[in-house]
């Protein structure tokens, strides 16, 4: 057995829990690259490009396989089907791998699963599109960038044809981490030179301030200014809710979903030690995910709470300066870094996710006091969770939209900030998808 089969294992069995048994893409391939800990560097990267490449280009490789077997995708075995999978991913996608040897270890592994009698099978349909892949032509959108057929309309009709297009080829481009400083810990200027002396690439957004992207790092645990707290993983679009809000000295803020504490943290980070920020969410497990990162953060102006944010908590009645919304949503947002998102996910799901935020708002709202601010947003690109339910909040509720006009830093500009709310699109804005909304409390 070759070092290199034994990677390729290694991918096959997250494929086969990721595209068989439902798991969650970023949690499977985070355990294991835990479990395989002792791998070089270069081999946990060749793992988790294999696994996330796959997943990612799904549809497309499934159409290039039914082009060229007779057996279709959908009625071969899962170890059968996965190893192709990945197989056609390294074809069609991984240069540096000679085609010979993806067909070789293809074969190798179907042996190693006990399905000698299928390595011609294997063998055949690999080398067959090894040979003609060159000619290769997508019949749509769908297939072309792995996208199921019902996102592409409905992006299509919302915001046209060239810009979903834009949207979906920066989905499958390469994501750099992106990390917001905890500048009440410590100065930019320290952080970049203790990550640069970990030998990272860091550079800095030029966005907005302290938002770092990070590459050519192995673990994120093995930094010692992640471990020390200085910095927290975070996109830019996130990083937003926090320049929205602007907490003032003092605040009171609740968080009423805020598991993994992103936006909280930045909130007490943004305080300086003062006022108090009440981070929520609704399961043991999730606040004890939270409570990890203010742990590592260190900072003192930040506690959590399990609450359910449907039920009304009425200790909370009109007491918060600040409320953040950070509800659950579709996720079509942040496809680049949860690609399985776009497969698990049902059309039918967005109607009622979208009433599930109108039923949290209607609860939360209550907890502004006159003359503070909510903050709605979600990480998705889907108009009933975003602009209609921000239509339906201002017809229900005395609120105004807040004018977010030169909040967001001088690059981001869109008509409707001043309205109260913008939908970033990645490809089109320098970050996820997302939306983000704030209104303040009449
Ligand atoms: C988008 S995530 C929040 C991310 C977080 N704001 C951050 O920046 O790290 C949404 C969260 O809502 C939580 N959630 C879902 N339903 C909830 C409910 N009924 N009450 C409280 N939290 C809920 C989920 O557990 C999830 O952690």
């Amino acid at each position: 057995m070759t070092k290199e089969t034994d990677s390729r294992e290694i991918a096959l069995d997250i494929l086969i829990e990721i595209l068989e048994r439902s798991g969650y893409s970023h949690i499977i391939l985070r355990q294991a690259l835990n479990k395989y800990q002792y791998l070089d560097k270069p081999e946990r990267a060749f793992i988790s490009r294999i696994a996330e490449g796959t997943v990612e280009y799904l549809l497309q490789i499934d159409y290039v396989i039914d082009s060229f077997s007779n057996t279709k995708v959908k009625k071969m075995k899962p170890v059968i089907r996965t190893i192709l999978r990945m197989s056609v991913y390294q074809l069609l996608y991984m240069d540096r791998v000679p085609d010979s040897a993806v067909c070789n270890e293809a074969v190798k592994l179907a042996v190693k699963r006990k399905f000698t009698g299928l390595k011609g099978f294997v063998n055949g349909v690999l080398r067959n599109i090894s040979r003609n892949k060159d000619h290769l032509s997508w019949p749509n959108a769908s297939v072309r960038y792995s996208m199921p057929d019902w996102i592409v309309s409905m992006w299509e009709e919302a915001y046209g044809k060239e810009t979903a297009v834009t949207m979906m080829e920066s989905f499958l481009k390469n994501k750099k981490t992106t990390v917001r400083c905890n500048l009440a810990r410590s100065s930019k200027e320290e952080i970049i030179k203790s990550l640069q002396g970990q030998g990272v690439n860091v550079t800095e957004s030029g966005i907005s301030e302290g938002v770092l992207y990070l590459e050519n790092y192995d673990y994120l645990e093995g930094l010692a200014a992640f471990n020390d707290g200085l910095i927290q993983v975070q996109d830019l679009s996130s990083v937003f809710v926090g320049e929205a809000a602007a907490p003032k000295e003092g605040d009171y803020v609740i968080d009423v979903c805020g598991a993994p504490g992103g936006k909280s943290i930045h909130m007490a980070d943004k305080l300086h030690g003062t006022g108090m920020v009440e981070v929520r969410d609704l399961t043991e497990y999730k606040v004890s995910l939270i409570k990890e990162n203010i742990d590592r953060c260190g900072f003192k102006n930040i506690r959590t709470k399990v609450q359910d944010a449907l039920v009304s908590d009425q200790e909370s009645i009109e007491k918060a300066d600040i409320v953040i919304a950070d509800l659950p949503c579709s996720g079509l947002g942040i496809i680049g870094r949860k690609p399985d998102i776009k497969y698990r996910l049902k059309q039918e799901d967005l109607a009622s996710l979208a009433s599930l935020q109108r039923e949290i708002l209607t609860v939360v709202q209550s907890y502004v006091k006159p003359g503070g601010k909510l903050v709605f947003s979600t990480c998705t690109i889907n108009k009933k969770e975003n602009e209609e339910n921000v239509r339906w909040f201002l017809e229900h509720f005395p609120f105004d939209p807040m004018d977010l006009t030169g909040m967001l830093g001088d690059q981001l500009t869109a008509d409707t900030m001043k309205h109260g709310y913008i939908q970033l699109l990645p490809g089109i804005h320098p970050c996820d998808g997302f939306f983000l909304s704030a209104f303040i409390k009449r």
